[in-house]
């Protein structure tokens, strides 16, 4: 099994608890481990035959924008969803969503979620 990561992808979404939040979408920062079997493309040198890491980018970047959570949980939790439902390949995902402008005296603040089979 390897792995490919996706590090500090950056969107925006509506998100938020207070009332403020909800007018305005905000930057998140998302970093991806995604796990694969990627010995096939690792031989055939095809895109093909690999996860593509700019179509999952891509769907990431969609579903987030098109979402209306109010906590970075919600959300962190319907992108590994989404991962694992529109990517067969992906055997395990683990996704940390960072909200980098939110808190003035902290650098950023972030969830981490996981799902699937860890090998
Ligand atoms: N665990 C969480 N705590 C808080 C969240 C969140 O999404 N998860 N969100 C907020 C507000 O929306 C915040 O972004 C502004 O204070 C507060 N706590």
């Amino acid at each position: 099994m390897q792995k490919i990561f996706i590090e500090q992808l950056e969107t925006s979404s509506l998100i938020g608890v207070y009332d403020w939040e909800r007018k305005n979408k905000q930057r998140l920062l998302i970093d991806i481990e995604l796990q694969a079997d990627l010995s096939t493309a690792a031989k055939s040198d095809d895109v093909e035959d690999t996860l593509n890491y700019a179509q999952v980018a891509a769907t990431v970047i969609f579903l987030a924008q098109k979402a209306e959570f109010k906590l970075i949980e919600a959300l962190a939790n319907n992108l590994v969803t989404g991962i694992l439902e529109q990517f067969p390949l992906v055997s395990f995902v683990k996704l940390k969503l960072s909200k980098p402008d939110i808190l003035s005296n902290a650098k950023n603040v972030a969830v981490e979620f996981s799902k699937g089979q860890e090998v």
